[in-house]
């Protein structure tokens, strides 16, 4: 077992604040280590997972200048779970308006999962803003992605789970797990809505680790994590990640060809499958591609953490 290095101390954000972005949407924001270091956003997963301490812990704090946000209708922004006006578009535009607001010219751009889908729509539009991209179990929100994960796929490796997954839908709707999660997500029964809501969730944290970790699902099934975290993930999905064709990440992925980069996945990815992380290393030769065998999903898990603090380290 190779010896991991660890996350960054814990740490508080020197500074927050609150961007009106819309006449209807407000982001917190933090800025975490060195007011004057190398600018990095760090994007959070889901979406409409939230930002969570551990996303402060990836950049060592006396070089970088590390700015997170809690997207639309999640963690501390609001209107919570809001879902009008929720689009990846929108998200995009906030973090121009934050990027502009906090007198940022270029700044590394760093994500996970739905941060990765994330962090790359934002290259591809904005490939002159991003000094660095650095993209961890990587998530292009590709119909076959979804397929996987919420309708046949991750369930042959966790059936005891998925059966928990399809509990709460009728058998007569059970061919579109998507489209019956998202009629009663977005419907008038609220004691549905939450069921629901803990069932989508605790399906999706089940999977996230090598490993089990109790305490990680113990938290998906909690109600207001939950309700935003499943309410926004489905309406996202449900819309196809608002592309313009299936696979457009990878059609686009020319754009940031010369951007300084970085994939990142773990082997045993059960919610984000390798085959995406792999197709945008042939798609993005000059990224660095790093293979964590020994891992999962999450980031925390040792070696994705280790390969992540490398890698920032690096670009610092
Ligand atoms: C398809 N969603 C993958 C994703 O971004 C994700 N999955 N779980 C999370 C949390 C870590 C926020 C629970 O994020």
């Amino acid at each position: 077992m190779t010896a991991h290095r660890l996350l960054y101390p814990e740490i508080e954000p020197y500074r927050t604040g609150r961007l009106k972005v819309s006449d209807l949407h407000e982001i917190y924001y933090e800025e975490c280590g060195n007011p004057t270091g190398k600018p990095v956003v760090v994007l959070h997963g889901g979406p409409g997972g939230g930002i969570v301490p551990f996303l402060r812990r990836f950049h060592n704090p006396r070089a970088y200048r590390i700015i997170l946000f809690d997207q639309r209708g999640c963690g501390r922004s609001t209107p919570f779970g809001e879902l009008a006006e929720n689009t990846t578009w929108d998200l995009v535009a906030d973090m121009e308006a934050l990027r502009k607001m906090l007198g940022i010219e270029r700044w590394q751009v760093l994500g996970g999962s739905w941060g990765s889908t994330l962090g790359l729509v934002y290259a591809e539009t904005y490939p002159e803003r991003v000094s660095e991209l650095v993209l961890r179990s990587v998530f292009l929100l590709r119909e076959a992605e979804l397929r996987w994960f919420y309708q046949d796929g991750a369930g042959w490796l966790f059936p005891d789970a998925f059966e928990a997954y399809q509990a709460p839908i009728p058998e007569a709707e059970r061919h579109d797990m998507i489209a019956a999660y998202h009629k009663r997500l977005t419907g008038k029964d609220e004691a549905i809505l939450l069921a629901c809501a803990r069932a989508w969730s605790v399906w999706e944290s089940t999977c996230l680790s090598l490993l089990p970790n109790k305490e990680r699902i113990a938290q998906a099934a909690d109600d207001r994590f939950a309700y935003a975290f499943a309410r926004i993930e489905c309406h996202y999905f449900v819309n196809n990640g608002f592309f313009r064709e299936d696979g457009q990440l990878l059609k686009d992925v020319w754009r940031v060809k010369d951007i300084p980069g970085a994939i990142i996945q773990g082997r045993y990815d059960v919610v984000t499958p390798m085959a995406s992380a792999w197709a945008l290393h042939k798609a993005w030769p000059k990224a660095r591609f790093e293979l964590v065998t020994e891992a999962g999903h999450t980031g925390t898990e040792p070696g994705l953490a280790s390969v992540l603090i490398n890698v920032t380290d690096a670009f610092s």
